[in-house]
């Protein structure tokens, strides 16, 4: 799990004096932003690396559930933006905040190794989701934790948690909530991997799409100086998770790609064999369906269209059709 790419060996005078990083301005967001840095600073010593902080729209409206403003892409369309005007080069995002298709003229030029993709049961009262008295108010704003959720633990009230890691754990210790649900990766990142109560096995709670993993977007092609970021930055992708990504996005594209459904993805690779398993739930956690398969490591996204055929063959269209009415119901 651990190699990386071989370094490009890049003639000097195509190395960069000087890049700028893209980022929100959560510490989460920062503490990836500097890892980015800190790695690209080591590759390219002579190089002026610095970052350009902002705040996007998925980060003002916090009163609302994302699936209901617009989805993932609120999250990165500012980055793309300062990408596009020239006043950054290269943008770092949490994998699972990227929409399924990037708009014309950007790509992900590198994805770096995945952290532990699973999500983390975080109380200052409880041990454990199974510990929850009949009527504790759990928090979490993803249809996928609420319907995973919901289905194993009826008896509990999932209410809607958003904002930044400090924000949710705020709301926490003033007590709005017995517990929260969290990715673990974004806990460990921040140096705060004692907040985690228990890691949710993935047989009950399946990651989403991507979670754990890190990626740097950019502009397709040359920089106007020539300097080709895709070879600055490919010593710093990990095969093996950009596999594991590729099929877990494969299936929420197939579904329709955003916080709208409640859709979990999560692949391993060992080698040349990769295994994906894959769920779509109701929101209510009263209908699921769940496919799993093996393939190679090499044919990513192909694993990814046969665990979506694999869903479809279990009605998941149904369900889908039952999520569909309720956001209809909603709006
Ligand atoms: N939706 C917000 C978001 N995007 C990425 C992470 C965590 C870090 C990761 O998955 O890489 C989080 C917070 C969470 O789900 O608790």
């Amino acid at each position: 799990m651990t190699q990386q790419e071989p370094s490009p060996r890049l003639p000097s005078q195509l190395t960069p004096q000087k890049l700028i990083i893209a980022s929100r301005e959560s510490r989460l967001a920062m503490w990836q932003a500097e890892h980015v840095r800190d790695r690209l600073a080591a590759l390219y010593p002579d190089c002026q690396i610095s970052i350009l902080g902002m705040t996007t729209r998925g980060d003002q409206i916090l009163d609302r559930t994302l699936s209901k403003v617009g989805g993932k892409g609120l999250f990165v369309k500012e980055l793309e933006v300062a990408m596009a005007e020239g006043r950054a080069d290269l943008a770092v995002h949490s994998l699972k905040d990227v929409p399924m298709d990037l708009p014309e003229g950007f790509e992900l030029a590198a994805v770096l190794e995945r952290e532990d993709p699973r999500d983390a049961f975080v109380s200052n009262d409880y041990a454990s989701l199974a510990d929850l008295p009949p009527g504790a108010v759990v928090g979490t704003s993803s249809l996928r934790r609420q319907a995973l959720i919901a289905a194993r633990y009826p008896q509990l009230v999932i209410k809607p948690l958003r904002g930044n890691l400090d924000t949710r754990l705020g709301k926490l210790d003033r007590g709005e909530y017995a517990a929260i649900i969290l990715a673990a990766a974004g806990l460990i990142r921040l140096g705060l991997p004692q907040r985690i109560r228990a890691v949710l096995d993935p047989g009950h709670s399946l990651p989403a799409a991507g979670q754990g993993a890190m990626a740097i977007e950019v502009a397709s092609g040359a920089r106007s100086d020539g300097v080709d970021l895709q070879a600055i930055l490919a010593p710093l992708n990990h095969a093996d998770t950009r596999h594991a990504v590729l099929a877990e996005r494969k299936v929420s594209k197939i579904f329709g790609g955003s916080c709208q459904i409640p859709l979990a993805a999560h692949a391993t690779v060992d080698g040349a064999r990769m295994h994906l398993r894959a769920m779509v739930a109701t929101p209510d956690g009263t209908r699921s369906a769940f496919a799993e398969l093996s393939g190679p490591s090499g044919q990513p996204e192909l694993l990814g269209e046969q665990v979506s055929a694999l869903l479809e063959q279990q009605d998941a269209q149904a369900i889908l059709a039952v999520c569909k009415q309720d956001a209809a119901a909603d709006a």
